[in-house]
């Protein structure tokens, strides 16, 4: 039996547990809701079949009704306990498997006492409690087939006791056991094999699930870098700066600083653009450095990278430390640089600082930055500039 499908599937790992133990944890309520649901509608039935006994077996109505409130009920009310006691749902459903095999017990001593005609009519109902452990309930397939054995047994050694039986009887009664007993034991495994293999695929589709929005969120990170310096790109910038503007905290301020490494071109030409690409990544991370770990540092544009930093007592005196502390730290690199008339690389820098505010508008901050860059610029390079213009009065516009 247990070289079946259903069964190696059970024993087959899902991290460190089996799917038999992770199938039982996640389904245990849902489980366990039916069990509730079916164990009253059963002990209705099974209680409500006293008055039949009372109609059809008169000789043995006290025999049923000392039986059944002194055996079946307690153990009833015993199992409504243990179904909210904190073990496997496996467990509890063989539980209830057991309680009904105790049914038939009771069921069929009570029926072995009658010398009523009708007893013979009345056994086959006998068949009912096959039917209850393999498809009513649907325990675990194992639980079913020993369930269903015990109850085939009992009913078809209880058979010979009653009285009036003869062999056609017996063969009549084995003719609607057998099948019964051997189909719906078949349903019950095509049924717990087809819960199992839908709990699989939810398994694996939840799985996927995780993979992919783990591979979606490094996607998004990766997506957010830019890759030569290990900085934050443009896209990250846009994400941020929306963020921070949608939000204004009371009397919190911003500053953006642009900068651009001065003579950036004739670096390339003359060092070449392998050599190029290490003063790029060096001059990022001295730009990283010198700002706090809050503060969104980008790749802004080739040789341009952009701080925005935000604090709620910034003033332009602040923004332009933050600059000069960015220019120096770069200055501190000493890059060599011939064809600088400085004789090594630099930066020059333009910042503007403002209120942070829902109206800011990204494109307009930037437009007023890079005024003071090109102030910067002009003035000689390798150093820094602060506005806090309107972005409109600004001379020199650039594309975003
Ligand atoms: N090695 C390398 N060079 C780049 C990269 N992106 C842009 N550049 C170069 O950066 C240079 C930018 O030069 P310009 O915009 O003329 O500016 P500049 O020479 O620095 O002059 P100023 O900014 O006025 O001091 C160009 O030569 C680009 O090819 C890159 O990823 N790697």
């Amino acid at each position: 039996m247990y070289r079946l499908d259903y069964f190696q599937q059970l024993s087959q790992r899902i991290g460190n547990v089996t799917v038999r133990e992770q199938y039982d944890l996640d389904r245990h309520d849902e489980r366990l809701r039916s069990l509730f649901v079916l164990t009253t509608v059963l002990a209705l039935f099974y209680f409500s079949y006293t008055f039949v006994d009372i109609f059809l077996l008169r000789d043995v109505t006290f025999r049923s009704v000392l039986l059944r409130a002194l055996v079946v009920g307690p153990i009833t009310v015993f199992l409504f306990f243990y179904y909210k006691r904190p073990v496997s749902i496996r467990r509890k459903e063989l539980a209830g498997v057991l309680v009904v095999c105790m049914g038939t017990v009771v069921w069929c001593a009570v029926l072995l006492g009658s010398s009523a005609p009708g007893v013979l009519d009345y056994f086959y109902a006998g068949l009912v409690f096959i039917l209850v452990i393999t498809i009513v309930i649907t325990p675990p397939f194992e639980y079913s087939v020993y369930g269903s054995l015990f109850v085939f047994a009992c009913l078809y050694t209880t058979i010979w006791f009653l009285e009036g039986v003869d062999s056609h009887y017996i063969l009549n009664h084995l003719a609607l056991g057998l099948p019964t007993f051997v189909l719906t034991l078949i349903a019950n495994y095509r049924f717990s094999a087809e819960s199992l293999r839908l709990y699989m695929a939810k398994v694996h589709a939840d799985r996927l699930g995780e993979t992919l929005s783990m591979q979606n969120a490094e996607l998004e990170k990766i997506s957010r870098l830019d890759p030569l310096t290990g900085l934050a790109n443009r896209r990250a910038l846009v994400h941020y700066a929306t963020m921070l503007f949608k939000q204004p905290t009371a009397h919190k301020r911003f500053a953006v600083v642009i900068v651009d490494i001065d003579y950036f071109k004739p670096f390339n030409d003359h060092y070449g653009h392998a050599e190029g690409d290490n003063c790029l990544q060096a001059v990022a991370s001295a730009i990283r450095s010198a700002c706090s770990p809050e503060d969104l540092v980008c790749r802004f544009g080739g040789e341009e990278f952009l701080v925005l930093h935000s604090d709620s007592h910034l003033s332009a005196h602040g923004a332009w430390s933050l600059a000069e502390h960015i220019r120096s730290k770069v200055a501190n690199l000493e890059i060599a640089h011939q064809k600088s008339p400085l004789g090594q690389v630099t930066i020059s820098a333009g910042g503007y600082t403002a209120p942070v505010d829902t109206h800011t508008k990204l494109d307009e901050i930037i437009i007023a930055a890079d005024s003071a860059l090109y102030e910067a610029k002009r003035e000689g390079r390798n150093q820094v500039r602060i506005s806090d213009h309107t972005p409109v009065d600004v001379p020199y516009q650039r594309r975003l």
